[in-house]
């Protein structure tokens, strides 16, 4: 835990969980929850389209994302597939996924407000490049 005092300000800032308090006045978790919020029609066309350009479709009867993913062999979408999990679960938020061989079929919603959040666009960018960098392996 750190503290930061000046004249008009104390700033607590803790590690684990990683929240911070302004003037007692509690920020991370706050920031937490809106990234769980459910995207609304403004954000949607702003932060979706770029997916959508990059493959990602709508599912049909659920607002969630997918798109599938096809690598070498097996090796490479399993090393794909290990950067997204550790990823994932340090974001507190999982894919649902499905693979065979060398395919990997991704779903991303946002479970407890079931549909779409900011942490599906960060997770779907996030595999985006995680799914170049394995094309390397
Ligand atoms: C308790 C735990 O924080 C929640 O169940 C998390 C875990 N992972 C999650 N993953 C996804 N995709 N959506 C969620 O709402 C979600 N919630």
């Amino acid at each position: 835990m750190n503290t930061l005092v000046t004249s008009f300000c104390r700033v607590t800032w803790f590690r684990k969980p990683s929240f911070f308090l302004v003037n007692n006045t509690l920020f991370r978790k706050m920031a937490s929850e809106a990234k769980r919020a459910k995207l609304t029609d403004e954000e949607r066309t702003g932060t979706l389209q770029p997916l959508m350009d990059k493959g990602w479709t709508m599912v049909q009867g659920r607002d969630a994302i997918y798109k599938e993913f096809l690598f070498k062999d097996f090796n490479q979408a399993f090393g794909f597939m290990t950067r997204v999990a550790l990823k994932a679960d340090k974001m507190d938020h999982h894919p649902e996924w499905f693979n065979v061989y060398n395919k990997v079929q991704i779903t991303l919603s946002t479970h407890d407000v079931s549909g779409l959040s900011h942490r599906d666009v960060t997770l779907a960018k996030f595999i985006e490049t995680a799914a170049g960098s394995a094309k390397d392996d």
